[in-house]
């Protein structure tokens, strides 16, 4: 399974989650795409663990599955790709370890960063924040439509927005040329996971 997917689930790093109930019920409402992101100071164990258990929920259904920041967990349990940022692997070393044929997502917030990134070998880029969050802190200010607008215009490789996004944001999203969103929040913070992917879902192209 090699597919970007337009509606991604990235996982609540918080402690305190049901990660595992959570992405069932979101692939079952039809999330394409499952990013674990853990905490940075969950250990290696406990991360393998817990991405093992998301991908064979994620193999279950026919979704893609990748891993945040930790390539050697992905390459470890099968993923189908990772995700850097700029805190971690650039994005030509990460392409070098998890070999041509896996999904590498990079995030972007800007033209200039976007277009390296995809000649180092992205696959697809991550791009925001779109708009605030509280999920994430220290993230610089939102780069709004017109923001993913500009790096969708200079690449092209998906580009997946990123933070704040919701089933009300998703038609502005679209407008400025991107392929689909990446949520924590909107499924992981709603009071049923399912009804919340079913609706961000309805919002995206099939
Ligand atoms: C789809 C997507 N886009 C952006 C990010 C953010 O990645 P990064 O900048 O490396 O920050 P962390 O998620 O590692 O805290 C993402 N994870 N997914
Ligand atoms: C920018 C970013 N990077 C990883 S998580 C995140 C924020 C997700 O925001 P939300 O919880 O509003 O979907
Ligand atoms: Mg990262």
């Amino acid at each position: 399974m090699k597919h970007v997917g337009r509606l991604h689930l990235v996982t609540d790093a918080r402690p305190g989650r049901d990660v595992l109930a959570t992405v069932a019920a979101a692939v079952a409402g039809g999330v394409d795409t499952v990013q674990v992101r853990v905490e940075d100071d969950l250990t290696d164990r406990l991360a393998y663990e817990l991405a093992e258990s998301v991908l064979r929920l994620c193999r279950d259904a026919g979704v893609t599955c990748l891993v945040n920041d930790r390539l050697d967990v992905a390459l470890a349990v099968g993923a189908d790709g990772a995700h850097v940022g700029a805190d971690d692997l650039p994005v030509a070393a990460a392409r070098r370890v998890l070999g041509p044929d896996a999904i590498l997502g990079a995030t972007a917030r800007d033209p200039v960063v976007a277009r390296r990134a995809v000649a180092d070998g992205a696959t697809y880029l991550g791009v925001g924040p779109a708009y605030a969050t509280s999920t994430k802190a220290g993230l610089p200010d939102a780069i709004g439509p017109a923001g993913v607008a500009a790096v969708a215009g200079a690449v092209s490789v998906p580009v997946i927005a990123i933070a704040g996004v919701t089933v009300e944001r998703i038609p502005a999203l679209l407008a400025a040329g991107a392929h689909g969103v990446a949520v924590v929040g909107a499924i992981c913070a709603a009071g049923d996971p399912a009804a919340a992917a079913l609706a961000l879902r309805a919002e995206l192209p099939a």
